[in-house]
């Protein structure tokens, strides 16, 4: 085997495709064939050995990895290198060069069998090309081979309901295939682990071998690989770049007569489920009917009474330059574009500045490649927004609450983008480049929602704690906020991971709360935390239930790089896919995942103090009882010490 390089006669310093096999090897060669589904990148190159595929994975930065790259931060990246590394680094078989230019592995987190062999080969390739598994092509972040069988019924299983994929680590490595089914042999893991973010590993008490609670983690298969924290925008992404290359390959292959019988089944229709509100009434429950008779007039009219307007408002005179003097656009996501108001020259936010979410609705065109939600779709986002931030109002003096973000307005707006808007939309992507389309795409028919929101300061992710006492103390606020929810409107937020807990520096010495009644006083140590973005959250409110149908999306169930990512397939178990049922154990996973980061993943400045190893402390003894809790009510109660 030739391994020499040869770096100043060839910039493509890699080996041919092939050289590094022997005539064996080749037989049982898979990858042309992967190449040609586009499944395996086409600049991936022979690795030296095969465990060297791992390096292979990870020394690429510009290619179009399966790792999502975050905005800003190679955080993911690093974790993986951390982690998966198994073989001999170059520098240690005396290379010196990186020939490596490619981010997905050949051969190492896969071991794909069955490929290439007969004159059925070709056909199964394009069936495991069809599988809602198609990511599985990722590098594993954990070891281990599993044997994954795909059968015709367990596929079309996989798209309604629980993972098909069954473990099957008692049994041999080796797959054996019967006539009439479909094998993939790939590596995977069983992960019972919540991994920080520094790459170190919190083992939590639930996922023991003999608790049932393994069941959640005996079905998933970690796959794709996202970025902890915000996942909506890296999965649309992900899932755009997917369509882009199937449908591209597809029309490739209908071109071709032996394969034109091979369809792909389109999967993009489900990226943040499907909102939906049904009647809690008695005489109704059964019938599972919507709140309100499915007439388009109807979600409209109760959209614009939430907004208090009687019909939308020309978008450029609502939101007129002159109103919008120190504005700069501070984010975006798939649904739309988020802006900061400010009430001072500098622009720096602080209390009295307004976050503005500008969220297109009921058009035609699609948006970030999305369609655009509609009345009916925006109608329980906006429900809920308005009465968890009522809760801070006492008008039910059993349940109060200022956890939640304060919604200062809601107003309904036609027409084009506003040019000054447009402008700071210009500058954002000048400065830190948008995956959003220029909202000069929108017409004068284009209507919006506009949230108006309090700005709430910085996310979890971001903040850095005095020490662990106020971190302690951050998360008893956050308790106790979604308890009180929790007991007004079965609240469930479902997707509380730390870019959705907002932290801002407070001279208040103490935050209340009401819950069934009690009032109890919680120190701030110096800050005030608020939670967001409801998007997965389930309320009952006024005998509807507000929920989002997410038992359809198979690739935020395959996720994994992080404990935030199990969270998402434990609540599908505690829930059995019903997303409408109330289940208060989702809050108490979701505890448990910001208990886990305040332990490992957030920053402290002073860590050398008895207050921060006494509170360091009382995190991790919490974070071994937490998964024992029902509800976030009971968790509430426990951190205040309360009797039942
Ligand atoms: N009330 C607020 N105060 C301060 N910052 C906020 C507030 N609301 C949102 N942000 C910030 O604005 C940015 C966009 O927030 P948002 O939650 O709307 O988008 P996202 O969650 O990234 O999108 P998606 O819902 O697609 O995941 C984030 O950086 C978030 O921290």
């Amino acid at each position: 085997m030739d391994t020499s390089l040869d770096k100043s006669s060839n910039s493509d310093n890699t080996l041919e495709d092939g050289a590094w096999m022997d005539s064996f090897d080749k037989l049982l060669e898979p990858r042309p064939k992967l190449r040609e589904l586009n499944i395996l990148k086409k600049e991936v190159h022979a690795s030296f050995n095969r465990d060297s595929s791992v390096e292979n994975s990870i020394n690429s930065k510009g290619s179009d990895s399966i790792y999502l790259k975050p905005i800003s931060s190679d955080i993911n990246e690093d974790k993986c290198r951390k982690s998966s590394i198994i073989s001999t680094p170059l520098i240690h078989r005396g290379i010196n060069v990186d020939p490596f230019k490619c981010s997905l592995s050949p051969i190492g987190a896969w071991r794909l069998m069955y490929f290439g062999k007969g004159k059925d080969a070709s056909k199964e390739e394009m069936i495991v090309g069809n599988q809602n598994k198609r990511h599985l092509l990722g590098p594993s972040m954990n070891s281990g081979i599993r044997t994954i069988e795909f059968d015709e019924s367990a596929r079309k299983a996989s798209f309604q309901n629980l993972p098909t994929i069954e473990s099957s680590s008692n049994s041999s490595n080796r797959c054996v295939r019967p006539n009439n089914s479909k094998h993939v042999c790939f590596e995977s893991a069983i992960d019972n682990t919540a991994k920080s973010s520094t790459g170190r590993t919190l083992i939590n008490p639930a996922y023991r071998e003999d608790d049932t609670r393994t069941d959640v983690i005996q079905k998933r298969v970690p796959s794709l690989t996202l970025q902890p924290g915000k996942w909506r925008k890296s999965i649309c992404l992900w899932r755009r770049n997917q369509v882009t290359k199937r449908s591209s390959s597809l029309a490739r292959r209908k071109s071709d007569k032996r394969n034109s019988s091979v369809e792909f089944i389109g999967f993009i229709d489900c990226v943040v489920g499907k909102r939906k509100s049904i009647y809690l009434k008695p005489e109704r429950v059964s019938e599972n009917l919507p709140c309100i008779p499915d007439n388009e007039d109807d979600w409209e009219r109760r959209v614009l009474k939430r907004c208090n307007q009687s019909f939308p408002l020309p978008f450029e005179e609502q939101y007129a330059t002159d109103n919008l003097m120190y504005c700069v656009k501070i984010g975006e996501g798939a649904y739309g574009e988020v802006f900061l108001k400010s009430t001072n020259r500098r622009k720096t936010p602080d209390a009295s500045s307004t976050v503005m979410k500008i969220i297109p609705i009921e058009g035609d065109i699609e948006v970030n490649g999305e369609k655009q939600k509609t009345f009916e779709e925006i109608l329980s986002e906006v429900v809920i927004s308005i009465e968890l931030a009522n809760l801070r109002k006492e008008i039910d003096s059993a349940n109060i609450t200022s956890g939640f973000v304060n919604v200062k307005k809601i107003a309904c707006v036609k027409g084009k983008y506003p040019q000054h808007l447009q402008k700071l939309w210009e500058s954002f992507d000048k400065e830190k480049g948008s995956e959003n389309d220029h909202p000069d795409i929108f017409d004068e028919t284009q209507i919006y929602i506009v949230l108006e929101l309090e700005f709430c300061g910085k996310d979890l992710e971001s903040f850095t704690f005095l020490n662990a006492e106020q971190a302690y103390f951050a998360l008893v606020q956050v308790v106790l906020t979604i308890a009180v929810a929790e007991n007004a409107y079965q609240f469930e937020h479902r997707d509380l991971h730390w870019g959705n807990i907002l932290i801002l520096n407070t001279t208040a010495k103490e935050v209340k709360f009401t819950l069934g009644n009690q009032t109890y006083a919680v120190p701030t140590k110096g800050i005030k935390t608020t939670l967001i973005d409801y998007t997965l959250s389930r309320m009952t409110f006024d005998n509807c239930c507000h929920y989002n149908d997410i038992s359809c999306d198979e690739d935020l169930f395959s996720a994994s790089g992080d404990y935030q990512f199990d969270i998402y397939r434990m609540m599908r178990e505690a829930l059995r896919n019903n997303w409408e049922t109330f289940e208060p154990r989702t809050n108490i996973f979701w505890i448990s995942y910001i208990i886990s980061k305040m332990i490992e993943g957030v920053k402290y400045k002073n860590t050398r103090t008895k207050i921060h190893t006494t509170y360091y402390s009382k995190l991790k003894n919490l974070f071994e009882i937490i998964l024992n809790l029902k509800s976030a009510i009971e968790c509430a109660r426990y951190l205040l010490d309360i009797k039942p």
